[in-house]
């Protein structure tokens, strides 16, 4: 049985007190929740903070990226090592927007896992195809290639800690979210390659979340999907209302 995770990426918004307004309401409307693992990944300056602030609550908290070593000379970079210093205990690595406008590719996302995963914090793995690879039909092709390349010399120990988010870039910000039929789609082909490249309980295991316009009133349809195992949110995690009834989801 997956159990069910619900991820709020703030990405470059929020300051410390509105992160501290919005981790309260959370925390107040959600406290009764355990049966689902609620993440929130607030900007860096805001970690700290809003670590403090989750403190005994069932709030986890993200970063939304890191590098790949844990010290040295490589100005503007923050470790894994230090991020978990500051109270995370996951890390979005390889999301589409660090993909195109940081020019992350497959290998250094791979290397960025085995650093968080060293650190023993939880990394959420982003994949996802962009508009023109899935009107080329490549959408196959484009996750086999990010989750073999992203995956690689991982052990099955280390794969059970993995969370996966299935992201397709077409639907990010957009308000074009998959449908429930193309969402399901690839998150089972995902699930086909973790039981091929790992194993089967690898692949059962696993909880695969999906992204791109997640809203209050598209995510029961999709959290009814088999292979939907939580969500990323984004916009809709920036509010308070929007991100409580999220991870209210209703089962359907
Ligand atoms: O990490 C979150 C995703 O990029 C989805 O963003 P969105 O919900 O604003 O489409």
């Amino acid at each position: 049985m997956r159990k069910p995770l619900i991820a709020g990426n703030w990405k470059l918004h929020k300051t410390i007190p509105e992160a501290l307004d919005l981790i309260e309401a959370l925390k107040k409307d959600l406290a009764d929740k355990t049966d689902i693992e609620i993440v929130v990944a607030p900007v860096f300056t805001a970690l700290v903070p809003v670590a403090q602030a989750v403190k005994s609550s069932n709030i986890a908290l993200a970063a939304q990226n890191c590098y790949c070593e844990n010290s040295g000379a490589f100005t503007g970079e923050v470790s894994p090592a230090l991020l978990k210093d500051a109270g995370c205990s996951h890390v979005i690595v390889g999301h589409s927007e660090r993909r195109q406008l940081f020019g992350e590719n497959d290998e250094l996302i791979n290397r960025k896992l085995k650093a968080v995963l060293a650190e023993d914090l939880i990394p959420i793995f982003c994949i996802g195809e962009t508009l023109e690879e899935r009107e080329k039909d490549e959408m196959m092709d484009v996750l086999k290639r990010q989750v073999t390349v992203g995956l690689n010399g991982l052990s099955e120990t280390e794969m059970f800690k993995v969370v996966v988010a299935y992201e397709p870039v077409w639907a990010i910000g957009t308000g074009k979210v998959a449908s429930t039929d193309q969402a399901q789609e690839a998150h089972a082909f995902v699930r086909g390659l973790l039981a091929g490249l790992f194993s089967t309980p690898v692949a059962e295991q696993v909880r695969i979340l999906y992204g791109g316009s997640v809203k209050p009133d598209n995510v029961d349809g999709l959290m009814a999907q088999t292979d939907i195992d939580g969500t990323l949110v984004g916009g809709a995690s920036l509010k308070a209302a929007d991100f409580i009834r999220i991870a209210r989801f209703e089962k359907m």
